[in-house]
């Protein structure tokens, strides 16, 4: 099967795909954005933005209204190991690492980043000081409570975490302390969640007035469950590790400081626990990743379509090479 013939297979099955799937398959594929009707003009900014989003079309939105608008502070932090982990922390310790307009444009570039690493493999979301993220920024909220404002900022974030959710890395939210709101939802962008031993995750929006906007209900129901997703978003109800894990929306529970010496700290808890996940080349975790994201994301006989596209990615490559090499009884 050669290569032009994958692709203009694809992009002829494309056409026909309905919008939703055509952006799950834009953020799967993002040498043929070019090319789809994913990529607007919309300027740079939407431009990079409907690399696997859901809007392609936030009239007047631009990075410096964010960043003026929804206050100033706080950054998002992104480091690339080597390992092929990356960290990305979110830091406003004096807010509870609560998301002023500033940070909300700094995740965007920072997902830009990650969707451009070719060498990478896992991400690990982590907050600064032993605290995940206390949500928006209430400050930022006041000012720009009209509904205008407010729709900008949902479609923003909402663009922004779905494409973090669709990076080929196998993501992890490393939650400590506590995930309230906007930080609720944010760890339900990452394929998984580590709690520390003291820590909740609450959506406490009704306590605002408000409900999930950033897509994390979206998310939360295909995590738990909609029974479950009611029963969070309606009692507000605080989800300790215990209870995660009964629900399905912890994958795992860190060891406390009083284990035994040798668990590590949490974020290196955190490592240990995903590199069992993405031991092997970058392509091949990558091509995992891809072929899961479709599975969940695309009607079968699209995610069928996709899964052999991103089979035709691995096979005879490198790794699948060096393996059969290796297999010397059967030569
Ligand atoms: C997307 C929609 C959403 O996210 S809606 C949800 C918005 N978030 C919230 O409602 C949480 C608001 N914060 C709180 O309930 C409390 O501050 C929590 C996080 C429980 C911490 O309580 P406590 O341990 O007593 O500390 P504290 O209240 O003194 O907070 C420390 C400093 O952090 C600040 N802070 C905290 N959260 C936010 C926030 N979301 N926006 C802005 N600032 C926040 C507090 O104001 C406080 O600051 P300061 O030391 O008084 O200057």
């Amino acid at each position: 099967m050669s290569s032009s013939f994958q692709r203009d297979g694809f992009q002829s099955n494309t056409a026909r795909l309905p919008l939703s799937s055509r952006m799950v398959l834009c953020a799967l594929r993002p040498q043929l954005l070019k090319s789809s009707r994913c990529a607007g003009a919309w300027g740079r900014l939407l431009q990079r933005q409907s690399s696997g989003s859901v809007y392609s079309n936030i009239h007047g939105l631009n990075q410096e209204e964010i960043r003026e608008k929804a206050f100033p502070g706080g950054s998002i932090d992104l480091h690339k190991h080597d390992s092929g982990i990356a960290v990305l922390t979110i830091n406003n310790p004096s807010r509870m690492n609560a998301f002023s307009g500033s940070m909300m444009v700094d995740l965007e570039e920072q997902v830009s980043q990650l969707e451009n690493w070719t060498d990478g493999k896992g991400l690990i979301v982590q907050g600064a000081a032993e605290t995940f993220c206390s949500g928006s920024d209430l400050n930022a909220v006041r000012a720009i409570s009209n509904p205008q404002d407010g729709m900008k900022m949902c479609m923003f974030m909402q663009n922004t975490l779905t494409r973090l959710l669709r990076l080929p890395l196998i993501s992890v939210a490393l939650v400590e302390g506590r995930a309230l709101g906007g930080g609720a939802e944010l760890t339900t962008a990452c394929d998984f969640r580590l709690m520390a031993s003291d820590s909740v995750i609450q959506f406490v929006h009704k306590h605002m007035g408000l409900v999930p906007g950033w897509g994390g209900a979206a998310r939360l129901v295909h995590i738990v469950g909609s029974q479950n997703a009611l029963k969070l978003l309606g009692g507000t109800l605080k989800v300790d590790p215990k209870f995660g894990l009964q629900i399905g929306l912890a994958d795992g529970v860190l060891e406390g400081p009083q284990a035994e010496e040798g668990a590590g700290t949490p974020l290196q808890q955190a490592e240990n626990w995903l590199s069992r996940y993405i031991k092997g080349p970058a392509p091949v975790i990558q091509a995992v990743k891809k072929v899961v994201l479709s599975g969940r994301e695309l009607p079968l006989s699209e995610a069928l379509r996709t899964e052999k596209d991103v089979f035709g990615t691995v096979w005879g490559g490198p790794a699948n090479l060096q393996a059969l090499a290796s297999k010397s009884k059967h030569k």
